[in-house]
């Protein structure tokens, strides 16, 4: 047993300490990012926030809205062959959207599928799994990359330097980070193991460029500043799943109770998903993710606004007139609170 006794710190432990700016306006603030990666010769430019690979939140009607911003979404897997082929073909800025797939042979044989009959339509892929540290995984990672050398891959999930070069070493281009973090996961709870979301960052960001490798800070995040804070972290993209939950674009079943409208947002661990897509729990594991039931929030196109408003804002008040400078215009300091919540929790 071995204790580290450094203090590893989230994002409600910190604050990004204002600096002198030149910018005057917002408006003048550029979210877009140009990326190369470490394997993939593909070159990308956009705003490097993602929805995450759930099933109500990495929707085709999520990509098509976050697409017009030049946002992201990683599809979630359950959708039809036939259904990736006709949105993937049709789909004009490849970047806006990442394929994903787990590690199991059903999921290789659909890619598979689609790939056959489109085969330039798709150039990221998000392989995930909850636990990125089997060497299966890395052995998946490795031959997948060897099959598909100019095909973008993002992997994850992990949250330590050492298994983040690891990842890049075996042919990722980006790292996804997070274990626990979620705002429906649970895993934390039911196993012990997690680690707090803004150190991984820093410290996965650090090793990942280092490497020439990306990172993308995934779970976490519950307002604008917290994304910001990512950012200012080192993380190359960041993925939110209940930041983007709860709108028209999700799908799912609408529910009405006194009047007002709900829509369920779970895990993709959790028991509500294992039922709909896996016939239940297995009988040697227990659900790593809950089911919340959330206020019916409209169109999305509000909530991007949010964010983007809220980051550009970020920029001006370190002065970074692009994202790109952002990390390197933070500095955190640590605090005891982050918000005044005297007229309850905002
Ligand atoms: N970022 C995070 O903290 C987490 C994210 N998730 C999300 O939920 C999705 C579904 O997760 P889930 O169904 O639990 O598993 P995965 O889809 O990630 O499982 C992938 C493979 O890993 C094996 N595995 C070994 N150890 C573990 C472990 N500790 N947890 C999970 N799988 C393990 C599984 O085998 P076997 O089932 O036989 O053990 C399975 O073959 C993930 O793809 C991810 O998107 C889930 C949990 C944590
Ligand atoms: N431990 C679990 N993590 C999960 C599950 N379903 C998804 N996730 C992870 O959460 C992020 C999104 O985080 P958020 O705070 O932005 O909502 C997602 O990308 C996954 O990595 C789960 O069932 N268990
Ligand atoms: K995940």
């Amino acid at each position: 047993m071995h204790i580290d006794n450094e203090i590893k710190l989230d994002f409600k432990d910190v604050l990004i300490r204002p600096k002198r700016s030149t910018l005057s306006s917002r408006s003048s603030v550029d979210l877009v990012r140009p990326f190369k990666f470490l394997h993939s010769k593909t070159e990308y430019a956009g705003i490097p926030i993602i929805a995450a690979n759930m099933d109500t939140t990495g929707t085709f009607s999520m990509a098509e809205a976050l697409g017009k911003h030049q946002l992201s979404v990683a599809l979630h897997k359950h959708y039809d062959a036939k259904d990736y082929v006709e949105f993937f073909s049709k789909l004009t800025n490849k970047s806006t959207a990442f394929y994903s797939l787990g590690i199991g042979s059903a999921d290789m044989k659909k890619f598979e599928e689609v790939m056959k009959a489109a085969p330039d339509a798709i150039k990221y892929v998000c392989i995930d799994v909850a636990n990125g540290y089997t060497e299966t995984f890395v052995s998946f990672v490795s031959s997948f990359r060897k099959s598909f050398p100019n095909m973008v891959i993002m992997a994850g999930n992990v949250v330590t330097g050492d298994m983040t070069e690891e990842l890049l070493l075996a042919g990722a281009d980006i790292v996804k980070v997070g274990i626990g973090p979620g705002s429906v996961c649970t895993t934390r709870k039911m196993t012990g193991v997690g680690y707090p979301q803004l150190s991984a960052t820093i410290e996965c960001a650090d090793a990942a460029h280092g490497l020439g490798g990306l990172i993308c800070a995934d779970g976490g995040c519950t307002r604008p500043g917290d994304i910001a804070k990512a950012f200012g972290a080192g993380a190359d993209f960041v993925m939110l799943g209940g930041m983007f939950a709860g709108h028209d674009e999700s799908g799912g079943e609408v529910l009405e109770k006194d009047g007002k409208k709900y829509r369920a947002f779970y895990g993709m661990s959790s028991k509500s998903a294992m039922d709909k897509y896996a016939g239940g729990v297995a009988h040697y594991r227990a659900a790593e993710g809950k089911t919340v039931l959330l206020e019916d929030r409209g169109p999305v196109e509000g909530t991007i606004q949010d964010i983007l408003g809220g980051v550009r804002s970020a920029c001006t008040y370190v002065g970074a007139r692009r994202l790109k400078e952002l990390t390197k215009r933070t500095t955190f300091v640590r605090v005891t609170q982050q918000l005044n919540e005297v007229f309850g929790k905002s």
